[in-house]
């Protein structure tokens, strides 16, 4: 998706993704990535997710990479957090109490911004992605994280090309990171609304092929 599509998005609020609620699969699965307390768990193209202030309370440090910065602030506002952006290269970076939120491009992140990863937490956000970017996406997280890292990722699947969200495949999840990561498909759910009729959400989890 071009940048002024998600920036219209934010600035026009239809942000139907942002969940007020903690998502029930980070709560139930958390413990599959087996994080020591002060780990750091990234999550990309994060929104203004209440789920990082989650995975804070659950002692991990966190790392959100966010192309709005409406959405970076409103995230601190929404919890009462006064903080300023500072300018660091091509970001506008946010940090308190071990929340870090880089307002930017995550494609121009660089390995040095991701050193301290333990996890990665991926909620609508490959499956926000068409094709072609879910590639780059995928390449560039593989490419950039350091050793030993495990990932909580939620797809989506159903007939169709239509997006976002977009439709992807196990195939396509097996092709995009099996290189890198062990696949374990946690758990599946055919979704219920009417709105979502033909819709499964899956849970997977990538283990670094590194952690042994
Ligand atoms: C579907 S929303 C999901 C947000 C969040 N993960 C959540 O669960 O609420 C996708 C988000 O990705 C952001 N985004 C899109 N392209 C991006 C990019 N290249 N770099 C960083 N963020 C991006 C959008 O602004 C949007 O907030």
């Amino acid at each position: 998706m071009e940048h002024d599509f998600w920036h219209n998005r934010w600035a026009e609020q239809r942000i139907g993704f942002h969940q007020q609620t903690i998502n029930s699969y980070l709560k139930t699965f958390f413990h599959q990535l087996e994080l020591s307390d002060g780990e750091q768990v990234f999550v990309p193209l994060c929104g203004k997710s209440s789920d990082m202030v989650w995975l804070r309370e659950q002692d991990c440090e966190v790392l959100g990479v966010e192309l709005s910065d409406t959405a970076c602030a409103a995230f601190f506002a929404e919890n009462a957090i006064d903080v300023a952006g500072v300018i660091e290269g091509a970001f506008t970076v946010r940090e308190v109490d071990s929340i870090r939120l880089m307002g930017g491009d995550f494609f121009q992140l660089t390995a040095q911004a991701l050193k301290k990863v333990a996890a990665v937490y991926d909620r609508a956000a490959l499956v926000a992605l068409p094709r072609h970017m879910r590639a780059q996406y995928a390449h560039r997280l593989s490419a950039l994280l350091p050793p030993g890292v495990k990932m909580l990722l939620i797809t989506l699947e159903f007939e169709g090309e239509q997006g976002p969200p977009f439709s992807v495949t196990p195939e396509e999840v097996d092709a995009l990171f099996s290189t890198r990561f062990e696949l374990k498909r946690l758990h599946e759910v055919q979704l219920s609304d009417p709105r979502d009729a033909g819709r499964t959400e899956v849970v997977w989890l990538l283990t670094d092929k590194s952690c042994g």
